[in-house]
């Protein structure tokens, strides 16, 4: 909540947010008839943002938010001591950093900030994640001090609510810094080993947008869906949604989602298993996370968001601050072959249009144009 990254506006804000796929089996009785189960065996943790937000009021988002400075204290080297430390702290061999485009002046991740502070970004990160997941819904994704991460049991359990965690929460959202003392009481870390490189996306520039982020986007499985207790501030509600169903509730327009999360919606929608989706993770673990920043096109009846390897993307720091605007409509669709872009038809329409191979052994979404008659 606080933080030296949050005062100056002009500055991009680190932000963590984590993807919760939880396994999900449907209790099913013998008497009723049960409607059909969706597509995928899990369910995402969408949250309700307050409608007094001042960034994207009332969307539903992963949990996230900024990185804070206690995130990246060197406080935390006792807590995960003597079981991991510094370089790695257990999380694997260091990825292989894919894009240099774009790269941000002051920001971690580009070799600047980084080396300040005492924590690898790669561990501040997770645990700024996982702090948010804790101050935003109540859920604890930390485990036992003494017990060694292993990867192979596959998907873990958060931890049981502890007495206290209403007193607990209103501190850490107060100072951020006493999420390191919950840990200690506890005896436990933040399960970093738990949460997977997926994405990394800078909010595009666009007409009246004043906030940017950096945001890393972290996927965590979980065995089953642990206990949710929006903060009732700055979350008002959340929703266990399958990807089918996610998407269906923002083309009837139950929810709202930025472009973003709709794409990481549908990119989820290929996997059918979380055993799947866990296995996928750790196989692309060297890979890392590719940071995109979309490009704003505006044509006369839609908006579109140009995505890395599409044929209108151009690598050009131009784009942090503008936009790209046409008159062509129509041919801008038909007559180009090499697509990575999101459509933007309407607040509850958008298209996803891929043409192009994933990089860096990433799945992208399957192409999807959604019925009109949606809209
Ligand atoms: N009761 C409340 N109602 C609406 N927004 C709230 C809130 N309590 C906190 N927030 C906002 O939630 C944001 C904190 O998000 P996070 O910790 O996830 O980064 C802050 O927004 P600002 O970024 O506008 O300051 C903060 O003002
Ligand atoms: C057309 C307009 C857009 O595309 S807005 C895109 C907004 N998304 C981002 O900026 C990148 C993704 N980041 C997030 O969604 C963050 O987690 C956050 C912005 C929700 C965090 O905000 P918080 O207020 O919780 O700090
Ligand atoms: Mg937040």
């Amino acid at each position: 909540m606080s933080g030296s990254l949050r005062p100056d506006p002009s500055r991009w804000r680190q932000a963590a947010s984590v993807v919760l796929a939880a396994g999900w089996t449907r209790p099913g009785t013998a008497t009723q008839p049960s409607p059909p189960p969706p597509a995928e065996d899990f369910r995402l943790l969408l949250l309700q943002r307050s409608g007094r937000q001042g960034f994207m009021p009332g969307a539903h988002v992963f949990p996230g938010g900024v990185l804070d400075a206690a995130d990246h204290s060197a406080d935390w080297l006792d807590l995960f001591a003597p079981h991991h430390g510094p370089p790695r702290f257990g999380l694997g061999p260091a990825p292989v950093r894919c894009n240099a485009f774009p790269s941000l002046p002051n920001v971690a991740g580009d070799g600047n900030a980084d080396s300040k502070w005492t924590l690898p970004e790669d561990v501040a990160f997770r645990i700024c994640a996982v702090r948010e997941a804790f101050e935003e819904a109540g859920v604890l994704l930390l485990r036992p001090r003494t017990s060694p991460p292993d990867p192979a049991s596959g998907p873990g359990l958060a931890l049981e609510p502890p007495p206290g965690l209403a007193a607990w929460r209103a501190r850490v959202r107060r100072d951020p810094s006493h999420f390191l003392r919950l840990c200690e009481h506890l005896d436990c870390t933040p399960n970093i080993w738990a949460l997977h490189d997926w994405s990394c996306w800078l909010t595009p520039f666009w007409r009246g947008g004043t906030r940017r982020f950096d945001t890393a986007f972290f996927l965590c499985c979980l065995r089953e869906p642990p206990p949710v207790y929006p903060d009732l501030a700055e979350v008002v509600g959340f929703q266990w949604s399958s990807p089918s169903e996610a998407t269906e509730s923002f083309l009837s327009k139950e929810i709202w989602l930025a472009p973003p999360q709709f794409y990481e919606v549908r990119r989820l929608a290929n996997f059918a298993s979380l055993s799947d989706l866990q296995r996928f993770c750790l196989d692309r673990a060297l890979e890392g996370r590719e940071r995109w920043l979309p490009i704003t096109l505006l044509t006369a009846d839609a908006t579109l968001q140009i995505l890395p390897g599409d044929e209108l993307y151009l690598e050009d720091s131009d784009f942090f601050e503008n936009l790209m605007s046409t008159e062509k409509t129509e041919e801008i669709m038909k007559e180009g072959k090499q697509f990575h872009r999101i459509v933007i038809h309407s607040r509850h329409l958008y298209d996803i249009h891929v043409t192009v191979q994933s990089k860096y052994k990433h799945v992208y979404p399957k192409t999807s144009v959604l019925s009109k008659s949606h809209l």
